[in-house]
């Protein structure tokens, strides 16, 4: 946890300014029960009008003196604790924005969100703890049994002897109940996954009817949760009268002993309530000290996961000193290119080598989970490649500046992702400043333009997430808009065109021969890819042919295969 506390550095002003305040709030309040002992034994007791109103001044001086400096301490422990918590935010944002897809698909989206939510607002509270509570409770804890023992020292020995009972009682809730708390984080986080994954997937649960299922399983971990808090405060319900009880018997000493020593006229009546008050001091104090364990062992939790992140080395690197393309044109080459996802995974692609020159079109086919998207997803380096090397423009893509290269590439995939937003703020995502000509352009060449003008608002049209008010064709010719307007010297479009009619998939293949920058489309359909200058033909991640439609129906088998299945479908259809 304390590897973290760096990313407080801003605000250390704070960090010293608001303990210190709480301490002398602290100091404040361990002298007031001494000002009201005088009051009651040399001015109320005595009739003593001079002494009443000096000490009940004093008394409430130092009451708004303590208060103001409670305050202060409070504003000092929110501006660090906020900052600190959207220091590690953003900085935790960074460290994710910049793992590969391979870290990225390793953790998973729903944990990183409640990593970054939920486990950094305990660190946020763990701080602001610190600040407030760290020097006072155990300054006032210590500081009450000195002033016991200052006020009567064998009554000081009952806090003594009281001491070590009431701190066993909260050694006890402490070792029970943080497990327990461990639990609740862990339930908690199953519980996100839950919610997190049926919310994305409301559409298919209810197709499949799976609402009932899906309740039941969350009503499941909402029980096991319910039932861990159950445990937790059940501890609560037997140790808290438990302290109670041991707080009463301390003041009930108090009362015994002081009683006799005021009698005998060792002691006076204000000096017995003040060390009644001492009692209370103390003892809560300790109380706020386990509370104070309990939240740091949460958010060490936290910590943990939070460092996960942090400690994650990222397998994309740069190099210090890239190589800066003179002209940007798009020829890509790839050179026995071999690629795993993970040391468990096989091979996704076997020794793929393969050419192609700027501006061409290059149609990519094969059968499912043959390596298509996996190949155009080496390009922008979303996975570095394992063995041999991928050119673009005769520079090794590690040696781009990785920005940079990512720039010259627009990538559709399958599952296109609109944002919320209008339909020209999503277009914008491709080039911010681009003007509502270079939107109506774009959506001309994605032949998406007369469906937006048929809209009532047109570019002002709302999305909802995940783009569900537009139908399947609409979202990937709305995203294939987005993609053209940055105008990419590479375009690679993952089955884009699965939705679109066959008309409208001609007339755009026809505007993508108008760009210029080298096109990848990856399709099953061979009518979508026979008229691009080369045609990939992969199986099993090995490339079994490359060349124009006519030379792979000659020579490749497969595609023969494939081309006369799509025939003999199209004539039965
Ligand atoms: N993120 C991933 N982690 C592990 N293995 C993966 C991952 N993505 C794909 N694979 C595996 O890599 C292989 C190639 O997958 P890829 O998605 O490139 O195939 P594809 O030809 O594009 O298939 P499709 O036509 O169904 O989209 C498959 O065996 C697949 O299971």
């Amino acid at each position: 946890m304390l590897r973290l506390f760096p990313y407080a550095k801003n605000y250390r002003k704070e960090i010293i300014l608001g303990p210190t305040f709480k301490f002398l709030e602290a100091v404040f309040e361990l002298f007031l029960p001494l000002l009201m002992a005088r009051l009651v034994d040399q001015g109320i007791q005595q009739q003593n009008w001079t002494v009443i109103w000096q000490m009940t001044f004093w008394m409430i001086l130092a009451s708004i003196t303590g208060l103001l400096f409670a305050i202060t301490c409070q504003y000092f422990s929110s501006i660090a604790s906020q900052g600190f918590g959207t220091e590690l935010r953003n900085q935790l944002m960074e460290k994710i924005n910049r793992l590969s897809h391979r870290e990225l698909n390793y953790f998973g989206s729903n944990t990183l969100i409640t990593r970054l939510t939920n486990d950094i607002n305990q660190m946020q509270l763990a701080l602001a703890m610190v600040i407030r509570l760290v020097v006072r409770a155990p300054f006032l804890s210590i500081g009450a049994l000195i002033m016991a023992f200052y006020i009567d020292w064998q009554i000081g020995l009952i806090f003594l002897a009281i001491l070590p009972i009431f701190s066993l009682l909260l050694f006890l809730l402490i070792r029970f109940s943080v497990p327990l708390f461990r639990l609740v984080q862990q339930q908690l986080d199953r519980l996100n996954q839950l919610v997190a994954q049926n919310l994305s997937g409301v559409r298919i649960i209810r197709a499949f009817n799976r609402q009932e299922r899906e309740v039941d399983k969350f009503q499941q971990q909402s029980d096991a949760l319910n039932e861990t808090y159950l445990k937790v405060t059940k501890l609560s319900i037997i140790l808290s009268p438990l302290t109670t009880l041991v707080l009463n018997l301390g003041i009930i000493g108090i009362f015994m002993i002081g009683g006799f020593k005021v009698e005998l006229g060792h002691l006076q009546q204000g000096e017995v309530l003040a060390l009644v008050n001492y009692m209370n001091q103390m003892l809560l104090a300790l109380i706020v000290v386990s509370n104070l364990v309990i939240i740091f062992t949460r958010a060490e939790a936290s910590a943990k996961r939070i460092n996960e992140v942090f400690d994650l080395p990222i397998s994309l690197s740069e190099k210090d000193e890239p190589t800066m393309p003179r002209q940007v044109r798009g020829e890509i080459i790839f050179n026995q290119v071999d690629f795993r996802y993970s040391p468990e995974h096989g091979r996704a692609l076997r020794k793929v080598s393969f050419q192609i020159p700027a501006g061409a079109f290059l149609g990519i086919t094969g059968p499912t989970g043959s390596g298509k998207s996996t190949l155009t997803q080496l390009i922008p380096r979303f996975y570095d490649i394992d063995t041999g090397e991928i050119l673009v423009d005769g520079i090794n893509i590690k040696d781009w500046p990785l920005d940079y290269l990512r720039r010259q590439i627009a990538f559709v995939p399958q599952k296109s992702v609109l944002i919320r937003g209008t339909i020209r703020e999503n277009l914008q995502w491709g080039k911010e400043t681009a003007t509502d000509a270079d939107c109506w352009q774009a959506l001309e060449l994605a032949q998406g333009a007369e469906f937006v003008r048929l809209l009532p608002d047109q570019l002002d049209t709302l999305i909802v997430e995940g783009g569900k008010n537009f139908s399947g064709g609409q979202i990937q010719r709305l995203a294939i808009a987005r993609a053209l307007i940055a105008q990419p010297k590479i375009l690679v479009l993952d089955d884009s065109l699965s939705a679109l009619d066959y008309q409208t998939d001609w007339l755009l293949r026809q505007n993508l021969r108008k760009i210029p920058a080298t096109v990848l489309l990856i399709s099953q359909r061979v009518s979508s890819i026979q008229e691009a200058d080369q045609i990939l033909v992969l199986e099993k991640g090995r490339v079994v042919g490359l060349g124009s439609h006519l030379d792979l129906l000659q020579q490749v088998p497969y595609y023969q295969e494939i081309v006369h299945a799509q025939e003999e479908g199209e004539s039965n259809a």
